[in-house]
């Protein structure tokens, strides 16, 4: 089975944002990732982390203004100075936590738009070259338009080509299965073709967003297949709970005999 990593934004939102990683790891969670840690202090979330021997697995560079509709700034081309104290202040928290991989959301912009695509690059590459310092990854993951609608980054067969273009061991794939199946569907032979570039998966049902159990997605035969496929990185759980975090994780075995070897 794949280490899951229990998303503090959707999940255990029964719980203050700190409380939630003592509620995840009580569940039997080893991993946790959320959208944005910064209404928190660095050291109040690592204290957490240490707390619980969680793992951080992920987190997103700051949006620009979430609250506002905001999703990212890196096709914003006037933006690029925001991004880059952005990519400083993820890296405070990345240091904090022990964070290996950095989300940097693409924000809202026309994807054909020759200046968002040049805004777009230009900031990937300052980002991947800021994290490559630090051996972190920096992902990039397409997302569809029905939840976001107007996002830039939204094709699995743009990110793939941007990726190999690009050319830096440190820039891979955010393959969240929702957005995938939304998308484009085939998932599984995605899966296979673009695991060699991924370096994070993510999960929920489809269409709810709900529980990864039931609906348009077999979850047990794609775990499966990525154990097959010999994944060995994080599979963040990203979705809402329909009627309450703990009522919903009937699908999942609690993994702390699995990463503690106990
Ligand atoms: O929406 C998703 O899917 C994500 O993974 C988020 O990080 C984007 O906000
Ligand atoms: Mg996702």
């Amino acid at each position: 089975m794949p280490i899951f990593a229990a998303n503090l934004t959707m999940m255990f939102n029964e719980w203050s944002f700190l409380d939630r990683f003592d509620a995840a790891a009580d569940a039997g969670f080893r991993a946790v990732e959320y959208l944005f840690p910064y209404d928190h202090t660095p050291d109040a979330v690592g204290e957490r982390l240490r707390r619980n021997g969680l793992t951080q697995a992920l987190f997103n560079m700051p949006p620009g203004d979430w609250a506002a509709g905001e999703r990212g700034l890196a096709a914003l081309p006037d933006r690029f100075a925001e991004l880059q104290a952005g990519v400083e202040t993820a890296l405070r928290y990345a240091e904090a936590t022990g964070c290996r991989r950095l989300h940097l959301m693409a924000g809202l912009a026309d994807a054909a738009d020759p200046t968002a695509q040049a805004s777009y690059r230009r900031a990937v590459e300052h980002a991947a070259d800021a994290l490559a310092e630090r051996g972190i990854d920096l992902l990039l993951e397409p997302i569809n338009g029905r939840d976001m609608p107007g996002y830039f980054l939204n094709d699995f067969t743009a990110t793939e080509r941007l990726i190999a273009d690009l050319d830096r061991p440190n820039v891979r794939l955010q393959f969240d299965l929702y957005h995938r199946q939304i998308l484009h569907g085939d998932c599984t032979m995605a899966l296979s073709r673009l695991l060699p570039i991924t370096g994070h998966v993510q999960i929920a049902s489809v269409p709810s967003r709900h529980e990864p159990a039931g609906e348009e997605l077999n979850y047990p035969f794609l775990f499966a297949e990525l154990d097959r496929l010999g994944y060995e990185g994080f599979v963040g759980c990203e979705y809402r709970p329909r009627a309450g975090t703990l009522a919903g994780l009937g699908w999942f075995t609690p993994q702390r005999a699995i990463v503690t070897g106990a």
